[in-house]
């Protein structure tokens, strides 16, 4: 067990499926206990429930309890969407203090916009985790407010180092790390979906072509990892002259994929920026 991480509290503040992707992690890699754990949402009782059932952790929207939670937590995580920050906030303001580590996953949301909007200079560590933190195989961008200590960049850095990889980035790059990293395992499932259909409709089976799929990319990402070669040297090996990988890729240029693909990310970066720039807008 990690020991800056096993004596801490963590009280996560939304209940949804980022919560779940980190909590999760942190439990079955045993960098934490479920009893040092506390989540909390809005209202959502039956999903707490869940919660409790699933990861033997204590869940609770009680306003008594949450707040006695919260406010003796070591790190609090804010896991709540965009749209609902500014209320969930009223309500966490008198909650937290400066021997806190506040930890928030919320696409967009500035370090200056918290620290305007919780009024403090608490200790903020912003980040951009993925669902794959779910089996210990997220990617997360992190950013570090000045008040953060080395010790708490630390402790921050091996939370989520539970649950994948980690890199530090500058804050204005969170953006570009949620349109690749952050929104990313949506694109890989739709190319996934995409690659069954065709199967599909060339007469596979579903369960076959759901196999194949799996397995190509499984096997693709392993390639690339193992061998050290760059992608687009596995890609030529792929590749034949006059071959039917070449019919494809031809095929896949003339829908202009890797232009839809860097389309996709910068979208998804923009909206961000916009989703973090749409809460309290009089706050520049
Ligand atoms: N999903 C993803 O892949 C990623 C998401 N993120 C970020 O994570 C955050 C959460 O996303 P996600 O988990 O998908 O969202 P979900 O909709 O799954 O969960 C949101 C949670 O916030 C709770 N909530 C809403 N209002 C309050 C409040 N006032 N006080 C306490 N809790 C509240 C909801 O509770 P209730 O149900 O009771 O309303 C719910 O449990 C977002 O900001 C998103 O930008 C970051 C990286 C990846
Ligand atoms: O779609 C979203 O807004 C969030 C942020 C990154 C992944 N999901």
């Amino acid at each position: 067990m990690n020991s800056i991480i096993h004596t801490k509290r963590i009280a996560f503040v939304g209940a949804g499926s980022m919560a779940e992707a980190v909590l999760r992690g942190l439990i079955e890699r045993g960098i934490t206990t479920p009893g040092q754990v506390f989540a909390s949402n809005r209202q959502n009782e039956e999903r707490l429930q869940e919660l409790r059932e699933r990861y033997g952790v204590e869940a609770s929207c009680d306003p008594v309890v949450k707040r006695e939670r919260i406010s003796s937590a070591d790190i609090v995580v804010l896991c709540m969407k965009p749209k609902d920050v500014e209320a969930s906030f009223d309500e966490l303001k008198p909650m937290l203090n400066g021997s806190q580590l506040l930890v928030s996953v919320i696409a967009g949301l500035t370090i200056r916009k918290i620290e305007i909007l919780l009024d403090t200079q608490m200790p903020i560590v912003r980040t951009m985790p993925n669902t794959s933190s779910t089996i210990g195989l997220g990617a997360t961008g992190m950013s570090f407010s000045e008040s953060v200590s080395e010790e708490q960049q630390e402790l921050a850095t091996k939370m989520f180092e539970a649950v994948g990889m980690v890199t530090a980035v500058p804050e204005d790059y969170l953006e570009i790390v949620t349109g690749l990293s952050g929104s990313g395992p949506a694109y890989v499932y739709y190319f996934m979906e995409a690659l069954i259909q065709a199967g599909i409709a060339g007469g596979l089976d579903e369960n076959e072509a759901r196999r194949l799929t799996m397995q190509t990319l499984l096997g693709a990402v392993h390639m690339v990892e193992r061998t050290g070669e760059e992608p687009a040297e596995l890609r030529r090996k792929v590749t034949s002259p006059n071959g039917s990988t070449l019919a494809a890729l031809q095929t896949l240029d003339r829908y202009k994929f890797p232009e839809a693909v860097a389309a996709a990310v910068f979208s998804s970066a923009k909206r961000a920026k916009e989703m973090g720039a749409e809460i309290a807008p009089h706050i520049r």
